[in-house]
């Protein structure tokens, strides 16, 4: 078999990144192992507006299902994770946002390393991206941006950063309205500090309009270096263990895939480490099958435990979103494309022809609510004063039985709610879609255009998890994100659809308000907006925390050097360390958490 000195078990947008990185040693070797195929030449994943069209949501994404959700009305929610060299970047809404600072500070709080705090990762955020700065156009349109928080190394940047080449009338009527509302209006929504409206930065060529995924911009420009082996179409079975420990941990010395297409089961040695990039879904999974993990689970599942480490797949957590919508006045919309046939044609024949219309961009703005947006100050202190009074019961209730985590969990919630008392844990983004979202079909709504502002559940409390549920590496594992366990959640995002309903119509935004859609006139009570919800809420895909990197005392999986507790050269790298929920879109944190992962294995040399 060959022999590699690391191996990284998932080409997505953490893997390929480090992978990427460690190759520019022409004297290491890595492999990469990715179940998915490379994507990059499909319309649907290069072309901005194609997102969501043809099978990019289907042969491309893993499309999880989780167990009926007690709280949302015992519903089986999707949790979208791409299946691509390039991982979920291939299927996301290339939004390129960052979290607020303080989170990124209470990161290293828990882990007693300021190492993992903003300033710290600030230089990680900056060496992943190739940043574009907006030209007179998009600065006429809005858009704003801080140099000082960017990456421009042209030679070390990857991630291209830039700004859409199209924008909607609405969607700068929005803002002003969230203005109107008392929304600062953002220097810049990457800056650590995203309480504010602004248009956000996009994962996208700014110099072609094509999308900039984890593949394009850490993989194809070096797809020829000898020293990089990338597998497609290999699910990882399990990572391999030496017969013998160092030091009494566990040592990997391969990994064991199955090829999609002949189903034959294949090796390959490791000399130095293994790296888990599988997912915040695929990581604990691999950790399981390979006999890591809580030992009743893997007994249950036929899998034979090799170490007992309890916290795997535990600490999970999910943004969900919701939506308010209305009729518009505006025929420029993004229903448009579906309302008229020959309208689209156009906009696509634009795109082919010089990369402009519809189909070029994914142009969102985003305002990052603070408590005092959503909540009375009277409604705040006695959400907080519960959730201090429960904070051992719901530590206790989402930990699965495991006393460490529950200190983890109830360490997370006082981080949260101190920030809270601060005003400064963001717990909703509102974004606005120049267009109908929202859970009923084309089919079944008015053939009409609309505004939505998306309200997206920013800060949860709630705790799952996701465990294998078999021995067979190629059977779902049973995720459960308990969405809504905490009542503080359950508020916010009630919270969220009345700041919805108060933006759509604040001036200027109501000059085009014709009535609204949903949740509709019969849902007015918190009552009625809350049982509308349970029904309707879904993912946004922004899943963390299954591997989490905690202190082993705080039910962690991973130190703050990301190694697996009880191995020796085994890390995990990818959203599934993240802690907690962050108040972001994700992916400029797991490309800086891929950068960092990087230069951790190699000493710490940037
Ligand atoms: C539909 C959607 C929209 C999103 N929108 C945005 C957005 O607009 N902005 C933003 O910042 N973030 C967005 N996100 C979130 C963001 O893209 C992800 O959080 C991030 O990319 C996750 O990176 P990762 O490295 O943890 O996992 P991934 O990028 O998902 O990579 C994991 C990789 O491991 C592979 N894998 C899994 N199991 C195995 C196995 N057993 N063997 C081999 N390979 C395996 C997978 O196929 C995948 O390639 C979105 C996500 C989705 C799904």
């Amino acid at each position: 078999i060959s022999t590699y000195d690391y191996v990284v078990i998932g080409g997505g947008t953490a893997g390929i990144t480090i992978a990427s990185r460690l190759t520019e040693n022409k004297d290491v070797t890595v492999a990469v192992i990715e179940a998915g195929f490379n994507a990059e030449g499909l319309p649907e994943v290069f072309i901005p507006g194609f997102i969501g069209m043809g099978i990019a949501f289907t042969t491309l994404d893993w499309s999880y299902a989780t167990i009926p959700q007690a709280n949302l009305n015992g519903r089986t929610l999707t949790v979208n994770a791409g299946k691509a060299l390039g991982g979920s970047t291939i299927i996301n809404s290339m939004i390129f946002s960052r979290a607020e600072k303080e989170q990124y500070d209470a990161w290293g709080q828990l882990n007693n390393d300021n190492t993992w705090t903003w300033s710290a990762l600030l230089p990680f955020f900056k060496k992943s991206e190739l940043f574009t700065p907006p030209n007179v156009f998009q600065v006429a349109n809005g858009v704003n941006y801080l140099p000082s928080v960017h990456g421009f190394n042209q030679s070390e940047g990857r991630v291209k950063v830039g700004f859409p080449n199209f924008f909607f009338e609405q969607s700068a009527l929005w803002r002003k309205a969230a203005e109107f509302l008392g929304f600062a209006a953002s220097p810049d929504l990457a800056d650590g500090n995203p309480h504010a409206v602004g248009v956000a930065p996009n994962s996208i060529d700014a110099a072609n309009n094509t999308r900039c995924s984890a593949a394009c911009a850490y993989y194809t420009p070096f797809a020829d270096r000898e020293n990089l082996v990338v597998i497609t179409n290999a699910t990882v079975s399990r990572i391999l263990w030496a017969n013998s420990s160092a030091q009494g941990k566990l040592v990997a010395s391969g990994v064991e895939f199955i090829l999609t297409s002949s189903n034959e089961t294949q090796t390959v040695g490791v000399s130095k480490e293994v790296v888990v990039s599988a997912g915040t879904i695929g990581s604990p999974k691999v950790l399981e099958l390979s006999g890591v993990g809580n030992s009743t689970i893997l007994k249950t599942a036929g899998v034979t435990p090799v170490l007992d480490l309890p916290t795997v797949g535990e600490n999970f957590a999910d943004h969900v979103h919701s939506w308010a919508n209305s009729f518009t006045n505006i025929t420029l919309t993004k229903d448009a494309l579906l309302l008229n046939t020959a309208f689209a044609a156009e906009q696509k024949a634009l795109w082919f022809q010089n990369r402009t219309g519809l189909y070029s961009a994914l142009p969102r703005s985003l305002g990052i609510a603070a408590p005092s947006d959503v909540f009375t100050p009277s409604q705040l202190g006695s959400l907080i004063a519960q959730a201090e009074a429960n904070l051992t019961h719901f530590a206790t209730e989402f930990s699965n039985g495991n006393p460490a985590l529950a200190r983890g969990i109830a360490a997370q919630h006082s981080i949260a709610l101190a920030l809270y008392k601060e005003n400064k844990e963001l717990p909703l983004e509102m974004n606005l879609e120049p267009g109908y979202s929202g859970p009923t079909s084309f089919a079944a709504r008015p053939a009409r255009n609309y505004t939505t502002i998306n309200s997206v559940l920013y800060a949860p409390l709630s705790r799952g998890r996701t465990h294998i549920v078999s021995s067979n590496p190629l059977t779902p594992p049973a995720v459960d994100p308990a969405y809504w366990a905490h009542p503080l959640d359950v508020a916010a995002q009630v919270g969220g659809i009345k700041l919805a309903r108060r933006m759509l119509v604040a001036p200027p935004l109501n000059s085009i308000y014709n009535g609204e859609f949903e949740p509709g006139a019969d849902k007015s009570t918190d009552g009625e907006i809350e049982d509308w919800l349970r029904g309707v809420v879904a993912s946004d895909n922004h899943e963390v925390g299954s591997c989490s990197m905690m202190p082993q005392a705080l039910g962690g999986v991973v130190d703050t050097q990301l190694r697996v507790y009880g191995t020796m050269n085994v890390r995990v790298a990818d959203a599934s360390i993240i802690p907690f929920p962050v108040s972001s879109h994700l992916s400029s944190t797991v490309y800086m958490i891929g950068e960092r992962a990087a230069d951790i294995i190699q000493g710490g040399k940037a």
